[in-house]
């Protein structure tokens, strides 16, 4: 194995093969245990029709379930978020990962207005916004909207950063990329669809092509159009196996120019930069 490739497995506690029904367990339990230990009572995510908040939202559902069931608290609760930027071509998508999901409740936002005025108070100061900026700060505003609910019922925001994501840094840097608790990490791409399919998902779920779509120049771009490689290379690196040369150094080039997104803020402490 690379050099490289281990350290990474290592850093993001990867498993080459993983038992579904564990891994569900163990997602579960934790989310359970911090709400317990925390006092809060609510969890909270973004649901976009993607296959990371289907799995991640699903995780949450069943945590409350089971801390109501075993508490007798009825305060324990799942929000679901739409988060739209005006109308969301696959608003079907999230509905129906919410349906399955079984969702105490949904929220929804349109985060349309609080973009377009960020955006706008930029541009009147002089600021050059681009469409891909403006993706992140789409991803900034559904951020915003999730701690605003989280705030309002003791709760948390869950993220859905998981191996394959977070190898890459692919998430806006306290966009997706912020929340308080993440049940996937330790999980890569192909390990999510496993768990989607032990959990009995519709295979629609999970074969849906992984898309941040952000971009309005690029609608629905495909993740790994602009990973410059495809989950399952990098899945399979996670795995501890071989890809080939072009695909390793792609990988280990979105690996080490991400680093400032899986660190705190830098420190006068801090070497890691040099
Ligand atoms: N599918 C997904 O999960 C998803 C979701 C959102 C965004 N994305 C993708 O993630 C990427 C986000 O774009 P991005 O990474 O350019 O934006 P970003 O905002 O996440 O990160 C860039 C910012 O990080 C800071 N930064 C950059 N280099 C730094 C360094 N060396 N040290 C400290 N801070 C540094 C700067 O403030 C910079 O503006 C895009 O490729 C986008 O398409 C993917
Ligand atoms: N349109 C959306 N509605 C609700 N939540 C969303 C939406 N788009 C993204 N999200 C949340 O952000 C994460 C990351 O999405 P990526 O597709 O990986 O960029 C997603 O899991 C939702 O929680
Ligand atoms: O984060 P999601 O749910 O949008 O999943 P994907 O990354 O596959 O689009
Ligand atoms: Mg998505």
């Amino acid at each position: 194995m690379r050099p490289l490739q281990a350290e990474i497995i290592e850093t993001l506690g990867v498993q080459p093969t993983i038992d579904p029904a564990t891994e569900i367990k163990r997602s579960i339990t934790l989310l359970k245990d911090y709400l317990k230990q925390t006092g809060l009572k609510t969890l909270v995510l973004g649901i976009s029709g993607g296959q990371d908040s289907t799995l991640a939202g699903k995780l949450a559902q069943f945590a409350v379930e089971q801390l109501r069931e075993e508490t007798g608290d009825g305060e324990y609760q799942f929000i679901a978020m739409r988060l739209p930027y005006n109308e969301q071509a696959d608003e079907s998508d999230a509905l129906a990962a919410i349906k399955w999901q079984e969702a105490d409740k949904t929220v929804t936002v349109n985060i349309e207005e609080s973009v377009l005025g960020v955006v706008h108070e930029l541009e009147a100061a002089g600021v050059p916004v681009t469409d891909f900026n403006k993706g992140n700060i789409k991803a900034r505003e559904r951020m915003i909207a999730q701690y605003g609910v989280a705030a309002a019922y003791k709760g948390v925001v869950i993220g859905t950063d998981h191996a394959a994501e977070a190898l890459a840094g692919f998430y806006t840097k306290f966009g997706d990329g912020a929340a308080d608790i993440t049940p996937l990490y330790r999980l890569n791409k192909r390990q999510g669809r496993q768990l989607l399919a032990y959990l009995g998902a519709p295979a629609t779920f999970y074969e849906k092509v992984p898309t941040a779509d952000l971009e309005e120049d690029r609608p629905g771009q495909p993740d790994e159009v602009a990973l410059g490689v495809t989950y399952d290379a990098i899945d399979d690196y996670l795995e501890g196996k071989e890809v080939s040369e072009a695909d390793a150094l792609q990988i280990e080039r979105l690996y080490t120019s991400t680093e400032h997104k899986r660190r705190q803020p830098v420190t006068v402490f801090d070497q890691w930069w040099r």
